[in-house]
């Protein structure tokens, strides 16, 4: 080969210090850092050259504040036969994405370095967290009762299943149906949208019952569910009695009127590990039933 075509060690780091990636070699003894690219040196270590750097750790150059090997450091995880390990991470300086690909390599004196290609992937990264943060409202778009803020019919069987499974082992868990009583009246007498405004006040007021204990929805038309579990039976029939009361309480300013309702209670308990669902549901139900043939403004409890 001719003397001006040779490739010598210079041409690669020119080839290098041109590429729109980071690049860098540490000794994955020391971390000493051994080779920074310019693309690095400006976007990350904020250094000229790389005289400024040389032999400095590169936890201390390519993190903030950062003292110690990173807990996160790809070292051990190195395949031994040289292949590429590929990750992807927010640099603690930049706070760009890269994705990076760490290799071991023999450096030419001798000792293993690890050598990391890495690009900056940001756009993609800000274009998928948009994604999942669309992704997320379109399920409480979906999840939602647009007039109450409470989860619609088929959030709540999603969500009271896990509330089953996730409730202490000894811990009962109540379905409380809970129906406005005479509701017809109220849109009859003042209107449909009188009707939705005391609708949504109560949702609002059934919003404050909403932990990591219970579950709350407008099942229906004036109809809302909570399923809920407690230490006991009484803690239950507890908070039935405390939801009727929460309706009861709710006056509205409409116009020249006053609204305000009761509402009809039915709550089914039971301590059983794999409750059934739909029988709980039903034996509410008929409690419900009951309430409401009773006279209204009343809580009924399974038998
Ligand atoms: N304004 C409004 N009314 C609704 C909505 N959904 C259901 N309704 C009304 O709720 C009323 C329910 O009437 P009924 O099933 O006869 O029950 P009720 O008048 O509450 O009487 P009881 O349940 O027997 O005490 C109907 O007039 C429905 O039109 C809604 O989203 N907005």
């Amino acid at each position: 080969m001719h003397e001006e075509r040779q490739i010598k060690p210079a041409d690669f780091e020119n080839i290098l210090n041109n590429l729109d990636a980071v690049v860098y070699v540490a000794d994955t003894d020391t971390h000493e850092l051994l080779f920074m690219n310019t693309y690095a040196l400006r976007h990350i270590a904020h250094a000229d050259n790389f005289s400024d750097i040389a032999h400095l750790p590169c936890y201390a150059v390519l993190q903030k504040n950062q003292t110690r090997p990173c807990d996160f450091c790809t070292n051990a995880k190195l395949p031994a036969n040289g292949d590429v390990l590929v990750w992807e991470f927010k640099n603690t300086r930049s706070q760009c994405w890269y994705q990076c690909r760490d290799r071991l390599i023999e450096w030419h004196d001798g000792r293993l370095v690890r050598l990391e290609v890495a690009t900056d992937i940001s756009e993609r990264k800000k274009a998928e967290e948009a994604l999942q943060r669309a992704q997320k409202e379109l399920t409480t778009l979906a999840e939602t009762d647009s007039l109450t803020g409470l989860y619609n019919r088929r959030a709540f069987f999603r969500y009271v299943d896990e509330l089953i499974k996730l409730r202490v082992q000894t811990a009962y868990f109540a379905i409380i149906l809970l129906d406005i009583d005479h509701f017809k009246l109220i849109n009859d007498r003042f209107g449909h949208e009188a009707g939705d405004k005391l609708l949504s006040a109560i949702g609002k007021a059934l919003r404050s019952l909403n932990n990591k204990n219970s579950v709350v929805a407008r099942t229906g038309g004036e109809e809302f569910t909570i399923a809920v579990t407690g230490a006991s039976q009484d803690a239950l029939v507890a908070v039935a009695h405390q939801v009727q009361a929460l309706i009861s309480d709710i006056t509205l300013n409409y116009f020249d009127a006053t609204l305000s309702c009761t509402a009809s209670v039915g709550i089914a308990t039971t301590n059983t590990q794999s409750p059934d669902i739909n029988q709980i549901m039903r034996h509410a139900d008929h409690a419900l039933y009951r309430a409401k043939a009773a006279g209204r403004a009343r809580t009924e409890i399974a038998t």
